[in-house]
């Protein structure tokens, strides 16, 4: 594997040709390839659903962001062998894993800041941030200005369907298919009211930026409440922690790369131009 350009914590400004100082590394290309321990997830465990939102419309910036050419899985090797491993266990539950969001490039992330320090664009806040002011977005830990998504050990998941019979491959299910578009019910509304969502109630959306997603909010019980612990149970057990602003954010608690966050783009294995 090539190696990519990544941001680290105390990035050295590169020089360029005339001796001026550029920008911190960090633009990869689309032909940038992921460096050497990056794998994709589907092939290390292809009965994990993929769903990844940000390579689409259905988000909370209302269109595809930066860096996601592919809606690809693409983790360490190691972050991918103990989600399937939390997959292993789940499926003798009749269950399945199902990913939003894997490795995000950081300038997808640095996007995200753009946009939650940009006041005028309020178009998806019905749906994703109903009741909290978007300048307190980052401030209260809903998203991340270095996040651990870049140091390619951290996901974003659910729970869906699905025992060890079921032979759907990973990105078989077509969530999308039944999206009407520009859905409006809060993130938060009863599960018949949100934009539909394949996976277990879990009391709100992904990525719904609201109170009612801390994963142990005492207003969600029964098996919505039980759907989260269930969750949280098979990912601390495969090695990942909670983040408990939001009940789908996990990152591996033994991560390879503690302290880098890369910046090449989210393709699919085979498609770039290397
Ligand atoms: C934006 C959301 N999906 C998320 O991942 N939030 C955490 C805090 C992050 O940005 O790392
Ligand atoms: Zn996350």
């Amino acid at each position: 594997c090539t190696a990519a350009p990544a941001l680290v914590d105390t990035p050295q400004p590169s020089r360029t040709a005339a001796g001026v100082a550029a920008a911190p590394a960090a633009a990869g290309t689309r032909g940038a390839a992921p460096p050497a321990g990056f794998v994709a997830l589907r092939e290390v465990d292809p009965t994990i659903r993929l769903d990844v939102r940000y390579a689409t419309a259905r988000n909370f910036l209302g269109r595809r962001v930066p860096g996601y050419v592919d809606a690809e899985c693409l983790l360490t090797g190691e972050a991918a062998r103990a989600l399937s491993r939390a997959q292993r266990w789940l499926r003798h539950r009749g269950l399945s894993l199902k990913v939003y969001d894997c490795y995000r490039p950081q300038r997808a992330v640095d996007a995200f800041s753009a946009w939650a320090a940009d006041p005028t664009d309020e178009r998806t806040k019905e749906e994703y941030y109903p009741r909290v002011d978007k300048a307190r977005l980052i401030p209260e830990g809903y998203i991340a200005e270095r996040s651990g998504h870049s140091r390619g050990s951290t996901v974003d998941v659910s729970l869906v369907p699905g025992g060890p019979d079921d032979r759907r491959e990973a990105g078989a299910g077509r969530p999308d298919a039944r999206w009407p578009g520009g859905g409006t019910a809060p993130c938060f509304a009863h599960v018949s009211r949100r934009a539909p969502d394949d996976s277990l109630d879990m009391g709100t959306g992904y990525d719904c930026f609201d109170e009612l997603a801390h994963t142990e909010h005492p207003a969600v019980g029964g098996a919505r409440r039980a759907a989260r612990l269930l969750l949280r149970r098979a990912m601390e057990r495969a090695g990942f922690v909670n983040l408990p602003q939001e009940w789908w954010h996990y990152s591996l608690r033994e991560e390879p790369h503690p302290a880098t966050y890369f910046d090449f783009p989210v393709t699919r294995p085979g498609s770039r131009s290397e």
